[in-house]
């Protein structure tokens, strides 16, 4: 097996004040602008280093995946390769996805050939490259399998050993082992590993998006935490010495706790979140201010189960033990505790998540009082359901077509977050009995105009 030698230290890839709009985003309401996806992201990616891209849904990971291997461009900013700004897809590097993307009619061998053939590689060598990318990733004797006689980690197996035969100099996975069930993930996670640091694979850095804190935690060496609405670098902390990435060790819990309470704090400022002993922090952007308030997607039960929980451990309880608890990845866990903190039911502190007052009391409350704690708490601090509320009773008919909110929420969001925004206000809305949304005609009426007269100014 090839052991290849690696320079480590050089600034393989930078990015410099790049910033991301999806300007061709359909219809937008005149004079307003695309939401910006990136802002001002400074990144340098050294030779000889892992590092993962983590941050909730939305917080545009991909895209900046995407901007650094050349496949888009920036809208301002520039990307560098080796100090060469780079224009179109950099042939330097592979990407593995999610969905594996292999052709179903073509076999394992053929598939990973696809990659030589596109750089003209003779075909007895292309052969050879190939056969031994299958060997290297584990996969000796499938070469003439179709891609369906394989399982999922198999098939991902495939989409490394056609990423590596081209010999890259960089790697760049997103969300490489989200499709494989925990055990195969968790081996093949392994096995990669064992590949990059043994010096088998010819690649001098490793990107990898992920959602996923314990894979970021075991497998970076660098850890870019973004933040949403605009995508922005909110920190960036170093990953942990080769032996402490085990999850028995005392440095690795306070990591992955460290970093939660980073990803359910998003409008707190860095600084503050920074344990007295520090595990590894190096570097941290200051917190930005929010344009405007996006509202998390859950449903209020989710949001009601989570606080009768926190309720139940007496009205506090560990942010990764809730996660834990309620079996759910921090991806899933952060819109709950967001939409918590957004109604003024809880509070992220140290880690934890601690009900206030009046969160006790809608935890404790039948139906009825809950609706009209919601309703109170939703009118005082959900910026879109109060703006929904007061338009609509500055009208005489006391309703509303949708457009008139979605040009508003258009100024601040894609046109589908745009739409997803105001699915999200309905839903409150509605279960806060403030006001109906009639889908067929897509208005909007005031559901009780007294009710909801105070605090909607
Ligand atoms: N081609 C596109 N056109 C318009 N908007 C886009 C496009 N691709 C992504 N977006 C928007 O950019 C934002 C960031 O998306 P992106 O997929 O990069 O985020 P992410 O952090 O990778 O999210 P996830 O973890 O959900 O994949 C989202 O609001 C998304 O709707």
């Amino acid at each position: 097996m090839t052991n290849f030698d690696m320079q480590t230290g050089d600034v393989l890839l930078e990015a410099r004040h790049v910033k991301k709009v999806y300007d061709k985003d359909g219809k937008r309401a005149r004079g307003t602008n695309p939401p910006v996806v990136l802002d001002d992201i400074n990144l340098r990616i050294y030779a000889g280093e892992f590092v993962a891209l983590l941050g909730p849904s939305g917080s545009g990971k991909s895209t900046l995946l995407r901007l650094l291997a050349g496949l888009l461009r920036p809208t301002e900013g520039e990307i560098l390769f080796k100090d060469v700004p780079q224009y179109g897809t950099n042939p330097h590097l592979s990407i593995v996805f999610q969905s594996f993307a292999l052709f179903p009619w073509l076999t394992v061998l053929q598939n990973v050939e696809l990659g030589l053939a596109a750089q003209e590689v003779p075909p007895t060598q292309r052969m050879r490259r190939s056969l031994a990318a299958i060997d290297t990733i584990g996969l000796d004797g499938f070469e003439d399998a179709y891609p369906k006689e394989l399982s999922g980690g198999m098939r991902q197996r495939v989409g490394f050993a056609r990423a590596l035969v081209v010999e890259p100099e960089l790697l760049f996975m997103d969300e490489p082992f989200s499709a494989l069930d925990v055990l195969t993930a968790a081996n093949l996670r392994k096995e990669l590993l064992g590949l990059w640091r043994e010096r088998k694979m010819p690649t001098r850095a490793i990107v990898m998006v992920t959602h996923n804190i314990d894979d970021a935690v075991l497998m970076a060496d660098r850890i870019v935490v973004l933040g949403a609405n605009p995508g922005q670098i909110r920190v960036e902390i170093a990953g942990l010495p080769l032996h402490q990435r085990e999850s028995t060790n005392e440095n690795y819990t306070k990591t992955v706790d460290l970093i939660y309470r980073i990803m359910t704090s998003p409008h707190v400022d860095i600084p503050t979140l920074m344990p007295q002993e520090q595990p590894h922090p190096n570097k941290h952007a200051p917190a930005k201010p929010r344009p405007y308030q996006a509202l998390p997607h859950v449903s209020i039960g989710d949001v009601t189960g989570l606080l009768e929980l926190v309720h139940s451990k007496g009205d506090r309880d560990d942010l990764y033990q809730l996660g834990r608890d309620l079996q759910l990845e921090v991806d899933d866990l952060l819109p709950m505790v967001d939409a918590a903190n957004i109604l003024g039911f809880a509070e992220t502190q140290e880690g934890d998540l601690v009900l206030t007052e009046i969160g006790k009391r809608f935890a404790e409350a039948g139906v009825l009082e809950e609706k009209e704690i919601f309703r109170l708490q939703a009118l005082a601090h959900a910026t879109m359901i109060r703006h929904i509320v007061r338009d609509l009773q500055h009208e005489l008919s006391h309703t509303l077509p949708e457009e008139h909110f979605l040009s508003e929420l258009q100024e601040h969001f894609s046109e589908s977050e745009a739409w997803s925004q105001l699915e999200t206000a309905i839903n409150w809305g509605r279960y806060a009995e403030l006001f109906s949304y009639q889908e067929e005609r897509g208005v909007f009426r005031l559901e009780e105009p007294e009710t909801a007269n105070h605090g909607a100014a």
